[in-house]
């Protein structure tokens, strides 16, 4: 996965100064910061909506596009890849993910994707119903 990102990681550096009618890439950055946030939490907006949906397909459609905006503001931030697996590496020494990962919960409810089921809200009756 770290190969891809680092590729994609390329092309999105290399299409930075290209035509911004023609690169969708370039035209993130005439546009600055706040129209790449805004892709990137759409996408993840999207990501989400289609997990919780059962969506299978365009949960990996929408990742793709989330990582592909993730990506452009790295760039835009000055952030390179390396940066990011250097911190998930610091985190595997200090933390020990793999020691650390939870036995399996027998009693833990998941819905579509394999997501916990979300948890009902119990709202409080108006006083006139009760
Ligand atoms: N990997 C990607 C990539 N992943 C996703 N996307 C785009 O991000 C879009 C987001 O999806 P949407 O359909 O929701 O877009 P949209 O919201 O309808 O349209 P816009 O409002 O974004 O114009 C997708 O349509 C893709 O075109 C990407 N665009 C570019 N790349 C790569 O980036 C590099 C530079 O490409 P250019 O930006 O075309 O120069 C190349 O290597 C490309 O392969």
């Amino acid at each position: 996965m770290s190969d891809s990102l680092e590729r994609l990681y390329r092309a999105v550096i290399a299409a930075r100064t290209l035509d911004p009618a023609t690169s969708r890439t370039a035209r993130l950055f005439q546009h600055g910061p706040s129209k790449m946030a805004k892709k990137l939490a759409e996408e993840a907006i999207e990501v989400v909506i289609d997990a919780v949906g059962g969506k299978q397909d365009a949960v990996v459609r929408e990742s793709a596009d989330l990582l592909y905006n993730l990506t452009v503001l790295w760039a835009a931030a000055g952030i390179c890849p390396q940066d990011v697996w250097d911190e998930m590496d610091r985190r595997e020494r200090t933390q020990g993910i793999a020691e650390k990962l939870p036995k399996q919960k027998a009693a833990i409810k998941t819905g579509p994707a394999g997501i916990p089921a979300p948890r009902r809200r119990v709202l409080a009756r108006p006083a006139a119903t009760r």
